[in-house]
C-alpha cells in the first residue's frame, strides 16, 4: 500500500489549503488537486476579488490573490504536493478511493472535498455571442481592460459580490448600472451604503435583463431590460455587463456517490464535516449554504483534516513523511512584471536575443523586427487568474528557451497596446509571427495546451 496517499484534497480555496496545512503539519504529506478550469480557479473564489478586509490577522487588509498565495506557500512549506489539475472522476465505492485527473490516477485512504462553488450564468439568448465581448463574470479580472474604460457598465445581482463589483467598476467606467431583480439588496448594510451613496452608480430596482444587443460578430452595445412590476421594457446603453448572481456548488463528481441536498450541496453530519462515506470529508462552500466566507471555509478545512487524521490513525492507515520546512512555493509571485522592468529602462535593457521581455517597447520592437514566434501574455495587476497562469506558462516558456519570444504586457501600463490587440479580458495570450496574429487563448489553461500550440506554430513557420 506504499503507493496509496494518506489524504487527497480536491480544491485549493481557503478550505482546501487549510486542510492541507493541518494535514501536512501532521506529517501526512497530503496530495492536492488545485483545480484548473472545472469549478473555478486554483486559489478559489478569492482569486477574483480585490481587498479582503475581514480575514483575521491582516488588520490592513490584503488582496484575495495575495491571501491565497500565502495559504499556498504555507501548505507547501509543510510538505503538501500540489497539482494544478482538475479531478475528472472519482470512485468512492472501493478502498482505497480512486481519484483521476487528465494527467494522473491516485489512490487514497481519505479525501477532503473542498471544491467550492461556481458563478452562475443567466442563459440570456445572446449571452454566448457576447461572452467576452462585453459580458464577463469577473469584474476584478476584466474591469481594467480598455473596452470598459470611460464607458457605461452594468452589474447584475443584489448581494455582496454585485455591490463590490459595482463600486470597483466605477474606477474604470463612466457610470455603473446595478440591475437588481427585487426592490431590496441582499448585501450587508455596510456594502449597501457604499453603493447607494456612490454618485457613479445607479441602482435599477425590480429590473431583470432580457437580452444583450450589439454588433453581429462585434461587441455588445447594451442590455434590454424589463421592469418586473410594470412589465415596461427599455434599453441600458452599457458596453460591459458583469454577472454577480450567485453560485452553484461544485459537486457533479459526487452525484450518486455522496448524499447531496436538493440544490447539490454535500450533506455533512451534524456538528461535523463527515460525509455519508467514511473517510471522506467536505469543507468550505461546497457544504455550506449559510455562511460562505473565507474564514468559515478555512475553519471547516481544519476540521476535515483533523477528522481525516483521526480516521487514518484509528484504522492503522497512516504513512508518516518527514516535513521539509525549507520547501518554498515556486508559484508565489507578487507581480507578473518585475519592478526593474520600467518603461524608462526598457529601451536600455532590451535585448532581442533573450526569450523573456516586458512592456510595450519590447513588444513593438519584436513585432516589427523578430522572426521568432512571439507569445504575448496580457495581464492586469488586480487579476488573480493572471497570477495562476504565470507559473503554468513560465514552465512551458522555459522548454522553448531561445526559440520564441515571450512578452508580458500589463494592460494598465500599456492600454493602447491592449486596445490594438483587441484584448477584452485578462489573462489573454496571443501568438504572433510576421506581424500576424496566429492564435489566442483566454483564461487559465493547462501546460499541455500551451505546449501543443507553441509546437504547432513553431512547426508551421520559420524561426530564428
Ligand atoms: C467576489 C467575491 C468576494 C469575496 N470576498 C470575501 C471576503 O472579503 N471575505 C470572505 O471571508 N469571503 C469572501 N468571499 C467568499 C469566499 O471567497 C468563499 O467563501 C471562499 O472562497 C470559499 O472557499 P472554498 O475553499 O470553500 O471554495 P472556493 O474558494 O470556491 O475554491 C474551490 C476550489 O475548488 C477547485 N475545484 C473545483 N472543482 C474542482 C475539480 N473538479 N477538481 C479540482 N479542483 C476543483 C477550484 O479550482 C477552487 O480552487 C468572496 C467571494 C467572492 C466571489
Amino acid at each position: 500500500m506504499s503507493n496509496v496517499e494518506n489524504l487527497v484534497i480536491i480544491g485549493s480555496g481557503p478550505a482546501g489549503y487549510t486542510a492541507a496545512i493541518y494535514a501536512a503539519r501532521a506529517n501526512l504529506k497530503p496530495l492536492m488537486f488545485e483545480g484548473l478550469q472545472a469549478g473555478g480557479l486554483p486559489g478559489g473564489q478569492l482569486m477574483t476579488t480585490t481587498e479582503v478586509e475581514n480575514f483575521p490577522g491582516f488588520p490592513e487588509g490584503l488582496t484575495g490573490p495575495e491571501l491565497m498565495q500565502r495559504m499556498k506557500a504555507q501548505a507547501i512549506r509543510w510538505g503538501t504536493e500540489c497539482h494544478t489539475e482538475d479531478v475528472t472522476s472519482i470512485d468512492l465505492s472501493q478502498r482505497p478511493f480512486v481519484v483521476r485527473s487528465e494527467e494522473r490516477e491516485v489512490r487514497a485512504h481519505s479525501i477532503v472535498i473542498a471544491t467550492g462553488a461556481t458563478a452562475k450564468r443567466l442563459g440570456l439568448p445572446s449571452e454566448r455571442e457576447f461572452w467576452n465581448r462585453g459580458i464577463s463574470a469577473c469584474a476584478i479580472c476584466d474591469g481594467a481592460t480598455p473596452i470598459f474604460q470611460g464607458v457605461e457598465l452594468a452589474v447584475i445581482g443584489g448581494g455582496d459580490s454585485a455591490v463590490e463589483e459595482a463600486v470597483f467598476l466605477t474606477k474604470y467606467g463612466s457610470h455603473v448600472h446595478l440591475l437588481v431583480r427585487r426592490n431590496a439588496l441582499r448585501a450587508s448594510k455596510a456594502m449597501q451604503d457604499r453603493v447607494l451613496t456612490n454618485p457613479k452608480v445607479t441602482v435599477h430596482w425590480n429590473t431583470e435583463a432580457i437580452d444583450i444587443y450589439g454588433e453581429a460578430g462585434g461587441y455588445m452595445n447594451g442590455i434590454r431590460v424589463r421592469n418586473k412590476q410594470t412589465g415596461e421594457e427599455s434599453n441600458i446603453e452599457a458596453k460591459g455587463l458583469f454577472y454577480a448572481i450567485g453560485h452553484t456548488p461544485n459537486t457533479e463528481l459526487f452525484h450518486d456517490q455522496l448524499d447531496l441536498d436538493a440544490v447539490g450541496y454535500i450533506v455533512t453530519q451534524p456538528d461535523s464535516v463527515a460525509t455519508s462515506v467514511e473517510g471522506v470529508y467536505a469543507a468550505g462552500d461546497v457544504q455550506d449554504r449559510e455562511y460562505r466566507q473565507a474564514i468559515t471555509a478555512a475553519g471547516t478545512g481544519c476540521q476535515a483534516a483533523l477528522l481525516a487524521e483521526r480516521y487514518l490513525s484509528a484504522n492503522g492507515l497512516v504513512r508518516e513523511f518527514h516535513q521539509n520546512q525549507d520547501a518554498t512555493n515556486p508559484d508565489a509571485r507578487e507581480s507578473d512584471v518585475p519592478p526593474e522592468a520600467t518603461a524608462e529602462a526598457a529601451e536600455v535593457t532590451f535585448d532581442a536575443t533573450q526569450t523573456r521581455h516586458y512592456g510595450g517597447y519590447a513588444l513593438r520592437k519584436l513585432f516589427h523586427e523578430s522572426e521568432r514566434l512571439t507569445i504575448v501574455k496580457y495581464v492586469s495587476p488586480s487579476c488573480g487568474p493572471c497570477k495562476t497562469l504565470t507559473p503554468i506558462l513560465d514552465k512551458v516558456v522555459d522548454e522553448f528557451d531561445g526559440q520564441i519570444h515571450f512578452v508580458t504586457i500589463d494592460i494598465t501600463a500599456d492600454p493602447d497596446i491592449a486596445e490594438n490587440a483587441m484584448v477584452t479580458g485578462t489573462p489573454t495570450v496571443q501568438f504572433f509571427r510576421d506581424k500576424e496574429i496566429l492564435d489566442q487563448v483566454r483564461g487559465v489553461k493547462q501546460k499541455s495546451e500551451f505546449r501543443a500550440k507553441i509546437k504547432q506554430h513553431l512547426s508551421t513557420g520559420v524561426t530564428a
